[in-house]
């Protein structure tokens, strides 16, 4: 279970200033539930997501893992969560099978609890062929499966999966999306981000429409398209964002009218 309460993120970086990535936001992710974050370029999905994953620490408010606070006890957390993201970093010069156990033994899998997990992850993701392939000689497909099996070794109940199928092409993106399926239907609890709408469509049972670090709707997609009379996610997400533009322009006339 995800537990977000009130969360903010403000960055400073020295052209902006002070940036507010993530801005006050409250959402939940039941056991065995598969929400989706979506939103367009900046909205804050990735800091979410690296917050919950213990990766940054959040400026205000509170992130729970199964009850768990991700700031007060990240190594807690992280036994209990997968983390992928399309730019997670994978060793050159480690093949498939030393990097995935290497990270199987910083979760205290180790001997043949370790090598029975191993074999199952490698049978099930399809990697057997290059077991012994080091990273750097790899197809951008098998990254994506090893950083999958990076985040599954220790078999968490939770996986926050940023963007998971960038940088694909579309066979290796559904392979992916199927196994994601497979996961779900084991009951993890699956909170991703992603710019797909098909497999935003095909894997979540609800959604959150990030916007400017701040939640624009939440819901059941059949809900949302139904209340908004969208035919599509799609025209779900533009109208939204056109609405709050639209909401946002008046004020920032009334602002620039009060400086004439
Ligand atoms: N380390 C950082 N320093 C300064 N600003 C940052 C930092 N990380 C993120 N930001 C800013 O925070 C905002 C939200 O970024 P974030 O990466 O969370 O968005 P996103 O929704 O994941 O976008 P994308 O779809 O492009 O990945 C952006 O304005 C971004 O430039």
């Amino acid at each position: 279970m995800i537990v977000v309460e009130h969360l903010s993120k403000q960055f400073f970086d020295l052209r902006r200033g002070h940036v507010t990535a993530v801005n006050d936001i409250s959402f939940r992710c039941a056991q065995g539930e598969v929400v989706g974050l979506l939103g367009p370029n900046g909205a804050g999905k990735t800091t979410t997501l690296r917050i919950l994953s213990t990766i940054l620490k959040p400026s205000s408010g509170v992130a729970r893992i199964d009850g768990i606070q991700v700031d007060q006890a990240p190594e807690e957390v992280r036994r209990r969560i997968g983390y992928m993201s399309a730019s997670t970093q994978l060793y050159d010069r480690m093949t498939a099978w030393e990097l995935v156990s290497f990270f199987g033994s910083l979760y205290d899998l180790e001997g043949e609890r370790l090598t029975q997990r191993m074999e199952a992850v490698f049978d099930w993701l399809g990697m057997n062929d290059f077991r012994d392939v080091p990273v750097a000689k790899m197809s951008t497909g098998m990254k994506q499966k090893v950083s999958i099996a990076r985040a599954v070794v220790h078999d968490p109940p939770v996986l926050i999966l940023d963007e998971p199928t960038s940088n694909l092409d579309i066979l290796v993106a559904r392979a992916l999306v199927e196994r994601i399926e497979e996961l779900a239907n084991q009951g993890k609890t699956i909170l991703l981000s992603s710019h797909t709408m098909a497999m935003i469509e095909r894997l979540c049972h609800r959604v959150i429409i990030l916007y400017k670090g701040m939640i624009l709707e939440s819901g059941p997609l059949k809900e949302l398209k139904a209340r908004y009379k969208a035919a599509s996610l799609d025209d779900l997400f533009f109208d939204l964002i056109d609405q709050c533009d639209a909401c946002a322009a008046p004020s920032a006339m009334t602002a620039a009218d009060a400086l004439t």
